[in-house]
């Protein structure tokens, strides 16, 4: 990062001074109009910057390391059953399947260990049951080269993984070539068993559903373009209930965040079998070889990129560049006859005064060319900031990859496409910074970055099937991705959001967060809601960042934090006072979480203003003494008593209630996890606490928030361990929380309510 931060200060004055703004089109221009001296230096930092980031390969330690791995998962797998007893032969099986991934991720592009390290996994998976995972990796392990004396033995259990996934065709395909090999008694025997098998198979009905087509129904919803102060927005052309699904938006553009490996095609999160692309240094995974394929057309562009680790250093312009990059295809028809740069941008432009049509809900390439930005009013140094991005990301482009060979038969020359290039990363980022989305998703608790969520021995018993008492483990929320949504992006702000948006994989499902009346706007809201936050401290990235004032309903009344406050709410300590109040914020103070600051900071004292006396809270600081020792019982009956004992001074849902509920029951479930054992008055106080807390989180989030459905892992793992009688409508309402979950995920949670919630509870 300094070395980009070191080349960007010297470009930066190699452009000075940049003219006033116009456009993302004049900008990049005046970039490549400088003199020839300066524009050669200009560009020959940014290929010292690009030469500079090639890593060094040691083939052999590559190699070694991932023989390493490999021979380890060989010897957990081959360790007897025994070793482990019949309850843990789970354990064994993923065990090794976690091993065996660590020897594909650190093979590389050694292709001869890359190969060995996929067929070692796809038998284990097979063993454990991933059967789509495991006919995936004797493909890959085919593709790197597998040696052909062997090959056999592969296509048999790709044969034999196809079968059980009841795919005729494919059983058909690796039967044939079968035949066609020189095999021994052994094999023979196991294709007639395959040959058998597909005929019972073609026998068989075909009661494979195929997939279900998505409804297609009239949008409730429209668009509306207006020139005014708010510009374009969304309203309701009917009345919709709450917890209706107003619209789903597929995204066509998304990173990862951060290092976190997720499928670069789907973005799933939990994976038993990344596959990696051998030549990015461990840095991008697909969850299949089918969504390898389908994201080949973006990634060639990439590959180098993610080879020199360039991408995480410019941060929005990744998303910016993808976003080039996957609607080019789409822009090039438009632009293929225009002679020269100023006509294909004023082309594109055309495009963006265009209205929003239904539609055009496909089109995300012309929903994206006609999102905001406010590049305009960025202070010098952020513009400066981003034109280099866009530069370097062209330059990148043009030395590293073939990506500009596309536009040899167009009527522009190259010099102009290097400019339109760079000009529309630069509108992309512009537009991003104020309409990009973070989707978000659950994570196993404390997953370490290099590792995969379906591959913790120690949390699943069979495949996404958790073990008892394990579902606490999946509540980790976490920012995922940087996400383009143009249809979404048309909502305008309130602090009181009318929906709210549930990410699955790429896709971002809207529910109306309350009842909405025909002819309403529909509002997102980017910052934290009223509920959660106070004025001044959402309003100042919405200035900032989005570049408005917001005069919502809650901002403007008479007094906009009242609905914040109420979580904030405590009796005074004083015995003769003993009168209800919330603090009186100073000056610059943006929140009342006394317990985050350092003792001695201003903010961290709380005064009553009646009494005027200042409030010792020794109770929290005793509270969270006993926490460390919750590993004892005594400690534990103690700290159920100081919860309820807290609320002599915390009123109502005060949030550091939930704070202390969180601090309580996330430790007690630590221990659990290493093997303390809990009895009745454990699960039956702890069951007490997690409800307080989930009346809280629907108070202030609401009862469908990832937050709430996050701690509600905690009481469904309680009601998995004690036997406790729950109405039938109790069961139904908390399943129905699932709705707001992944794909992904509420398969799980699903599996584990069946498994075992159903038969505890009733
Ligand atoms: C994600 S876009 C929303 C769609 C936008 N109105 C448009 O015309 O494309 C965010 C931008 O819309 C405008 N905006 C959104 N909510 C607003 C509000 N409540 N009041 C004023 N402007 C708003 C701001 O310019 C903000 O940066």
């Amino acid at each position: 990062m300094d070395n980009l931060a070191q080349i960007f200060t010297q470009q930066d004055e190699l452009i000075a001074p940049v003219g006033a703004y116009q456009n993302e089109y004049e900008a990049i221009k005046a970039l490549h109009s400088l003199s020839e001296e300066k524009r050669q230096s200009l560009q020959d930092l940014t290929r010292k910057l690009l030469g500079d980031l090639d890593e060094p390969h040691d083939r052999k330690a590559i190699a070694d390391r991932s023989q390493m791995w490999r021979k380890r998962g060989n010897s957990l797998f081959r360790s007897s059953a025994k070793e482990f007893g019949p309850d843990a032969e789970a354990e064994r099986v993923l065990g090794a399947c976690r091993l065996y991934t660590k020897a594909v991720l650190d093979a590389e592009d050694v292709k001869d260990v890359l190969c060995l390290a996929f067929a070692n996994r796809g038998i284990a998976l097979q063993e454990y049951g991933y059967y789509q995972e495991a006919y995936d990796d004797c493909a890959n392990a085919l593709e790197f080269g597998y040696p052909r004396r062997l090959q056999h033995k592969v296509i048999i259990r790709q044969a034999h993984c196809a079968a059980k996934l009841k795919r005729t065709e494919q059983l058909t395909e690796h039967i044939a070539c079968l035949e066609k090999l020189q095999l021994n008694e052994i094999f023979r025997h196991q294709l007639e068993d395959l040959k058998h098998n597909l005929e019972m198979l073609r026998g068989q009905s075909s009661s494979e559903k195929s997939e279900e087509e998505q409804e297609k129904t009239d949008p409730i919803q429209e668009i509306v373009c207006q020139a005014g102060r708010s510009g374009r927005h969304m309203i309701s052309k009917e009345a919709i209930p709450q917890g209706k699904i107003i619209f789903r938006e597929q995204a066509t553009c998304f990173v990862p965040l951060e290092q976190r490996l997720i499928c670069q095609q789907c973005a799933c999160s939990l994976m038993c079998a990344p596959i990696p692309c051998p030549m990015c240094r461990q840095r991008v995974v697909y969850c299949s070889r089918e969504c390898r394929e389908r994201h080949k057309s973006i990634h060639r562009f990439e590959c180098a990129a993610y080879r020199k680790d360039l991408l995480k250093m410019v941060g929005v312009s990744h998303l910016a560049l993808r976003m080039v990059l996957s609607y080019m295809p789409s822009m090039l028809p438009q632009l293929q006859e225009c002679a020269s740069s100023a006509e294909m941008w004023s082309t594109l432009m055309t495009l963006t005064t265009g209205a929003d049509k239904e539609d055009e809900q496909t089109q995300q390439y012309l929903q994206s060319l006609r999102m905001i930005s406010h590049l305009d009013k960025a202070p010098q140094a952020e513009l400066v900031y981003h034109m280099l991005c866009a530069n370097l990301l062209q330059v990148y482009l043009k030395e590293c990859t073939d990506f500009f060979d596309q536009f040899q038969t167009t009527s522009a020359s190259v010099e102009d496409w290097h400019l339109i290039v760079a000009a529309l990363i630069l509108r992309s980022a512009g537009q991003l910074l104020v309409n990009g989305h973070v989707g978000d998703a659950l994570l196993p608790v404390n997953l370490e970055a290099n590792e995969f969520g379906l591959l913790q021995p120690e949390m699943w018993q069979k495949p996404r099937h958790l073990q008892l008492g394990q579902l606490h483990n999946l509540s980790q929320t976490e920012p995922l991705t940087a996400i383009n949504l143009p249809y979404l992006s048309i909502c305008n702000h309130a602090c009181a959001p009318s929906i709210r948006t549930k990410f699955d994989g790429c896709t971002a499902v809207c529910y109306s967060a309350v009842d909405i009346e025909a002819g309403d706007e529909i509002f997102n809201c980017y910052t934290m809601d009223y509920k959660k936050s106070m004025l001044r401290q959402r309003s100042q990235p919405l200035r900032q960042v989005y570049k408005f004032d917001c005069s919502c309903a809650k901002c403007t009344r008479t007094d906009p934090d009242q609905d914040y406050l109420k979580f904030h709410r405590y009796r005074c300590e004083n015995e003769n006072c003993r009168r209800e109040f919330v603090p009186e914020p100073l000056p610059h103070q943006t929140n009342l979480n006394w317990w985050l600051q350092s003792p001695d900071a201003a903010e961290a004292s709380v005064c009553c203003p009646v009494c005027k006396k200042t409030q010792v809270f020794a109770w929290f600081n005793d509270f969270m003494c006993l926490i460390d020792s919750c590993g004892e019982a005594k400690a534990r009956r103690e700290l159920y008593k100081a919860f309820d004992g807290v609320d002599k001074y915390l009123v109502a849902h005060h949030i550091l209630k939930r704070k202390l509920a969180e601090a309580l029951i996330e430790p007690c479930f630590a221990e659990m996890d290493e093997g303390c054992v809990l009895d009745d008055v454990d699960y039956e106080n702890l069951m007490r606490i997690v409800e307080t807390q989930l009346e809280g989180t629907a108070a202030q989030s609401g009862g469908n928030s990832m937050e709430y459905i996050s701690q509600m892992t905690y009481l469904w793992d309680l009601w998995a361990l004690s036997k406790c009688k729950r109405s039938e409508q109790q069961l139904q309402e908390m399943k129905g929380k699932l709705e707001y979950l992944a794909a992904e995920h509420r398969e799980i949670f699903e599996n584990y309510y069946n498994d075992f919630i159903v038969q505890q509870c009733k």
